[in-house]
Formats: C-alpha cells, structure tokens, sequence
C-alpha cells in the first residue's frame, strides 16, 4: 500500500463536477498512478469527458480536490472526434507540428529538427506521403492517426483519450492501440474513455467505472463484474437531469421546490 501511495500521480478526492449547478460527477475519490493504463468506462452522459477535462485543469470541482504536480504542458489530450473542427484549412504536418508547439510553448523553437519529428510520427502513424494534405480531406481514421501522431511529437507524461476508436475500423484500432501499448511501455500515464468493455478488457489492465457516482475502480476484472454493470444500467435509468443539490446520503436530488 505505501509503494502503491508513493507511486501516485494525481489524487482525487471528494470530486464534484457541475454545469451549472448540474452535477455531471459527484463525489468521486481515488488515485491515478504513475505509468497506469486506465479505461474510464460508463454509459452517455455519465460524466466521463468532463473528468479529463477536470484532471487536465479545463473545469474547476465545485466540490473536493484534484491534486497533482503536473503543468498545462504535461498533459496530452485528444478530444472526442465531435468536439474537432476539421474544416479548418490546415495541413496534416502543420497539425501534427502542433504536438510541438504544445510541448515546447508558443515561444520555443520549433526548427527543422521538429519538423523531422513530425514527419517520423507521421511515418510512425502510417501516413507517411501525406504531410501536405489539408486535414478536411482525410477520413476519419486517418485523421485519428494524424491526432495520435501530434500525441507522439507531443510527447506529454499523461496522455488523456477520449474515445480514441470510436467510427475507426478494426486495422485502424489496432494500429491505435498498439501506440498506447508503447506510450505505457515507456512509462507514460494513459487515461481513456472508451465504450467497448471488449477493449476495455483485453488491452487495459485499469477501469474507472462511472455513472456519475463512482461504480468500481481497480483492476479491469475486479471492475467489469456483472453486478457492477448492472448497478450502472440502474443508476443510469435512474438519472434526474434537473437534479441539482445533494442531499446529505450522496444522493443526487431535485432541490425542493
Ligand atoms: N458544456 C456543458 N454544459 C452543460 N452541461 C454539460 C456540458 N458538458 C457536459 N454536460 C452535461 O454533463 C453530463 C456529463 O457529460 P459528459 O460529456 O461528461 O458525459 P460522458 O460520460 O462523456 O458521455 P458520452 O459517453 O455521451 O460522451 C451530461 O448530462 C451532459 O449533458
């Protein structure tokens, strides 16, 4: 338990998460360690998106604490695909070029040695020979694998991924997963929301299970146990959208009118 402690990375204690003043999580509390492979599993709306955007520092708790020693610039995020404008007239070099720019700031030096980066990630992604191409022109898959390209010249110590294969094609999945199979390797941080338990289980050894309210967090198969499942479906069901206090049990209710 001690090297389990010491060996913690972000904390999270108490988290309560709202738009406002709608509880989107509620009460939430655990640890993310160093070099952890994590799925964060749990059905629409159960406020999966709104913890990364919470640990990267996008949203502030109205309730408890996320506590870390990371900056802005150790974090990677990919967002979900609907959340990417794509129409913007941007090549797939200069996108992935991003990577760096997030990794060294706005005023570091981005010269001919990133750039040559950024053509070895595109390689690394399959892309190789489409460096000049404007992103609106890729399908979704290879679009996928420009983003995980400007993940890998980004280089960030916790990578946060949301729905990273969600409309990707099997190939196209593996090829994903074996790139956060090496970020873990290397003893990167990884977080993903994924909504595939088949994935889930096969390829990462954590899982936060959510439903607003925390349902299991541990090793994937001491999570992902029938009863658990069904105790989100019921929450799930149960869930008031007007729900706005919280009532001294932790549950969430209707404030009284
Ligand atoms: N910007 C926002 N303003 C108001 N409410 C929001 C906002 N973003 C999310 N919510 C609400 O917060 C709750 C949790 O949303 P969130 O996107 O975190 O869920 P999720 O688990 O990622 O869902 P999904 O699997 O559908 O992507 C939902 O009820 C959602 O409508």
């Amino acid at each position: 338990m001690g090297c389990r402690t010491a060996m913690s990375l972000i904390r999270i204690d108490n988290l309560t998460l709202t738009y406002r003043r709608h509880p989107a999580v509620h009460h939430l509390s655990g640890v993310i360690r160093k070099g952890s492979l994590t799925a964060v599993a749990g059905p629409n709306g159960a406020g999966k998106s709104t913890l990364l955007k919470a640990i990267m520092g996008e949203i502030r708790p109205s309730e408890g604490r996320i506590e870390h020693a990371l900056t802005a610039h150790d974090f990677g995020y990919l967002p979900q695909a609907v959340e990417i404008n794509r129409r913007f007239p941007i090549s797939v070099l200069d996108t992935v070029m991003l990577g760096a720019w997030r990794r060294v700031g706005a005023f570091g030096r981005t010269g001919r040695e990133e750039t040559d980066r950024a053509r070895e990630a595109l390689s690394t992604v399959g892309l190789e020979g489409f460096e000049r191409r404007e992103i609106g022109s890729l399908s979704a898959g290879q679009f996928q694998r420009v983003l995980f390209a400007r993940l890998l010249l980004q280089d960030a110590q916790v990578i946060l991924l949301d729905e990273p294969f969600t409309a990707i094609d099997a190939r196209t999945t593996r090829d994903l997963i074996d790139l956060v199979a090496g970020w873990h390797g290397a003893g990167r941080t990884v977080i993903a929301v994924l909504h595939d338990l088949e994935q889930v289980r096969s390829h990462f050894p954590e899982t936060l299970l959510l439903a607003r309210e925390l349902i299991g967090w541990g090793a994937t198969g001491d999570v992902l146990t029938p009863a658990n499942l069904l105790s989100m479906r019921s929450m799930a069901e149960r869930w008031d959208e007007d729900a706005e206090v919280c009532q001294p049990d932790g549950k969430l209710g209707r404030t009284a009118a």
